[in-house]
Formats: structure tokens, C-alpha cells, sequence
């Protein structure tokens, strides 16, 4: 039998990069149900927020250069010439030598630039001692500021997040167009694989684990998953499965079979759904070297190692990018991760990519990552873990106290 050839990991986050196409498939969602959908259109602010320019302290309107010299020991003087009411046209104006009263949000009214905080002034009877000097646009938020009317505030591909939310309603937009949410079928295979609400288990059976586990990591990503079920160790109910599962979805994930054994299937079935197939079969990464990546048709799929903590890393590594990607997410490669320091020495093979499971730790005011020693069939050495620690293929190992980034899992 051939034994696959390796990728490097960075070669296939390159092939993914080139090879997983971006979803062309739009709808318009109300802002409130948008929460990390990817935005299919850039949106242009078309007014200014805030609209006027308001003070963000409790405190008085004033002219900054009036209020110069001021000091507890030498205090200013000031007339008080009125009020603003909240969320009202100032009827008043600050000519100089005066302040107006203004709340926190208030509009600042014209003629002023500045307000001080009452904390550093005094109103007695009508005289406003000022204990201190402002600067011009001191407390105060100008008409525009946080956006400004015609600029592109969000662009094509990118993710609503609760802020980007928040920005648009800012500016009442109440519906955006949005890539649909992607749907992916997900297949766990194996003779000995058995439904995890099995109650007894006879001799040499195990509870699907990938299931659940590969379905919660999409559902993080604004996936929806479509349970497949298990499928046997035979290559024609395998591949009439996976087909009917794969007509239905966006992505099609397995688990199980990927490696090189004599009823390991996934390959042949995957290549059997189209074309261009296959383009990653092996990683050079611990664990999950049996990965499997294709295309067929233009719908990712993705075969995922068996043992469950490789199933999950691999899927956290490739699985996120392919599916981020899918989803028409403008992907930049912003650092997600953290850096701790490593509380042993650990080796690794040059030419290797090694993913350790770690729990943080805080010692004397620093993180140190804590290897989680256990093999990848086990699924609570990542019940157990805060994060993965990457040892890249061009390190051969890492040291005590060395730096080490880590993806955070909680
Ligand atoms: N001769 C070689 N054998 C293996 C190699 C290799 O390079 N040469 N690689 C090993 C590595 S590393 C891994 S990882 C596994 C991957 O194997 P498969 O993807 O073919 O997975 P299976 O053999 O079907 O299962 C492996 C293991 O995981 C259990 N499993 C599978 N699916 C589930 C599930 N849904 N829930 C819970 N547990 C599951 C399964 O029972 C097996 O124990 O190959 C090595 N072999
Ligand atoms: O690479 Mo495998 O995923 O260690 O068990």
C-alpha cells in the first residue's frame, strides 16, 4: 500500500488558501440575528455619529482659554448662564466669560469648545469657581468622531461581532446583506463506532465522541452541522452515505478512516465526489498526520484522523480556516494566540509540526503552559487543557521558560 506524502502545515494552510472557494450566496438579515455572519457588502456611514458634538462628563460648557490660570489656589470665575436638558437643542449659548451647565451626553452649546468635570468647579449662586484649566475638546466628543458621514465603516468579509453590531445600529441601519450561513454534513465511520446514547456497550464498541465534539467547534464558527450518523467499514454503504449527506450540504466532515489500513475508506470515497479531489492526504504534524483535504465540485471535505483529540486539533487548525473561508470571511493572519512560558523541555522532529496540549498556570505574575502528557486517542487530555502550544517545523523543540505560543481553547 502507498503511504501518503506529507504537507507541511504551512503548505496546507497555502493549499487551503487557494483551493477552498468563498460562498457567492447572500441574504438580508435583520442587525439583531446578524451576530457573526460575514458581511457580503461594504456599508458607507451615510451620517455622522454622534450627529453634534456632546460632552461626555457631567460638568459646564465653557470656553477652554477662559478658563486658563485656574487652579485650587487661584481659582477662575465664570458666569453661569443656563442649563442643557438631555437630548434637547441647547437653548442657550456660552459667550465669553460664561459656562452652562451640561450633563453627561448632553450637546454641548454653541460658543463652547470645552466642559469641566463639577468635581473641578463650584456654582455659588450663579459664579462658577473654576479650579482648574480645560483644553479645547477636553470632555467632549465632536459631531463625526466616531464615525463619519460617506466612509466605508465595515468592508465586504468581514465578521459581526457584537461591536460591529453596535456600530451599525449607531447608525440605525436595521437590515445587512450577509453570506448565508454555511451547513456542513458531518459522518463518523468505523465498525465499532455505536450512537453515544448507546447504554451498554458490548466488547470492543465505542460512543461516537467526534460527533459531538467537531459539531460544537462549527456551531463556535456560525456552522450549522447535519448529523450523518455512523457509518460501517464498507466502501459501498460509505461512499452512498457520504454522497446523499454531501448533496444536502456546503462541506462534507468525516472522521475515522483516514489513515492507511486495509479498511480505511475515506480516501477512495472522497475522490469518488467529484473533482478536483484530494489535494492534502498527510500533515507532517503530531498529532493528526492522516488528515485528509479535498474539493469535489466546489464543496470542501474534510477527513478528519479518528482518535479524538487529533480529530478536534485538526479540525481547530484547518477545519476553522476551510469553514471561515467558505463562509466568505476576509481572513487576515492576526495573531490567535498568546504567549506563556513552557514548564519543561520538550523535543520535537525538525521538519515536524507538534501541537501540545498545555493547562495555563500563573506563577509569580507570568503564564506558564503545562504539558498535558497523554496520548491522542484520549479525549480528557483536552477536557483537561486550556489551549494547544505550537512547536513549528523549524524548532526542535522548545525549552524550559522559552516563550511558547498558545491557541487558547476556553
Ligand atoms: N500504520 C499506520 N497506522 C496508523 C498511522 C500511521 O501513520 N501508520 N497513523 C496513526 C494515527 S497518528 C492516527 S491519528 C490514526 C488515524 O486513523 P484513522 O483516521 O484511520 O481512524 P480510525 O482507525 O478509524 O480510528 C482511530 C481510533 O479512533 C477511534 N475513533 C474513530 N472514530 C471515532 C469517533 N467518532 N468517536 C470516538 N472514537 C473514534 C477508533 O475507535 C480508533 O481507536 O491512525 C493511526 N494508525
Ligand atoms: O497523529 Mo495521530 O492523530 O497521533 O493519533
Amino acid at each position: 500500500m502507498q503511504f501518503f506524502k506529507v504537507k507541511t502545515v504551512e503548505e496546507t494552510f497555502a493549499l487551503i488558501d487557494e483551493m477552498i472557494p468563498a460562498t457567492q450566496q447572500t441574504e438580508v438579515r435583520e442587525l439583531s440575528e446578524a451576530l457573526h455572519y460575514i458581511l457580503a457588502e461594504p456599508v458607507t456611514a451615510k451620517e455622522n455619529v454622534p450627529g453634534f458634538d456632546r460632552s461626555t462628563v457631567d460638568g459646564y460648557a465653557v470656553r477652554a482659554k477662559d478658563t486658563y490660570g485656574s487652579s485650587e489656589s487661584m481659582p477662575g470665575f465664570l458666569n453661569v448662564a443656563g442649563e442643557v436638558k438631555m437630548g434637547e437643542v441647547p437653548d442657550v449659548k456660552v459667550g465669553r466669560g460664561q459656562a452652562v451647565y451640561v450633563p453627561t451626553g448632553g450637546m454641548l452649546p454653541v460658543g463652547s469648545d470645552s466642559v469641566m468635570m463639577i468635581e473641578h468647579c463650584e456654582d455659588v449662586e450663579g459664579l462658577l469657581n473654576t479650579y482648574k484649566q480645560v483644553a479645547p475638546g477636553e470632555n467632549v466628543i465632536r459631531a463625526g468622531e466616531d464615525i463619519r458621514e460617506g466612509e466605508i465603516l465595515l468592508e465586504k468579509g468581514v465578521k459581526l461581532r457584537a461591536q460591529e453590531l453596535g456600530a451599525l445600529a449607531s447608525l440605525g441601519i436595521t437590515h445587512v446583506t450577509v453570506f448565508r450561513k454555511i451547513k456542513a454534513g458531518y459522518l463518523s465511520s468505523g465498525d465499532e463506532i455505536v450512537p453515544y446514547q448507546t447504554e451498554n456497550l458490548s466488547v470492543g464498541q465505542i460512543r461516537d465522541i467526534n460527533g459531538l465534539t467537531i459539531a460544537g467547534l462549527a456551531s463556535d464558527w456560525n456552522v450549522e452541522v447535519v448529523y450523518g450518523g455512523i457509518v460501517r467499514d464498507d466502501y459501498e454503504e460509505f461512499s452512498q452515505k457520504a454522497r446523499e449527506l454531501y448533496e444536502q450540504v456546503d462541506c462534507l466532515i468525516m472522521s475515522g478512516g483516514s489513515s492507511v489500513g486495509a479498511k480505511d475508506y475515506t480516501t477512495e470515497v472522497i475522490q469518488s465526489l467529484g473533482e478536483p479531489g484530494v489535494f492534502v492526504h498527510g500533515i507532517s504534524i503530531k498529532p493528526g498526520k492522516p488528515t485528509i483535504l479535498a474539493v469535489a465540485d466546489g464543496k470542501p471535505v474534510i477527513g478528519l484522523p479518528g482518535h479524538p483529540a487529533s480529530a478536534m486539533i485538526i479540525f481547530k487548525l484547518f477545519g476553522e480556516r476551510i469553514l471561515k473561508k467558505l463562509s466568505g470571511e476576509h481572513l487576515v493572519s492576526k495573531p490567535g494566540h498568546i504567549f506563556a512560558k513552557i514548564t519543561k523541555n520538550i523535543p520535537s522532529s525538525p521538519g515536524r509540526s507538534d501541537y501540545i496540549r498545555i493547562r495555563l498556570e500563573e506563577k509569580d505574575g507570568e503564564w506558564w503552559a503545562e504539558p498535558i502528557i497523554g496520548k491522542s486517542g484520549l479525549i480528557t487530555t483536552l477536557v483537561k487543557s486550556d489551549g494547544i502550544v505550537e512547536i513549528s517545523s523549524e524548532k526542535e523543540g522548545v525549552s524550559q521558560g522559552e516563550y511558547v505560543p498558545v491557541i487558547l481553547s476556553r
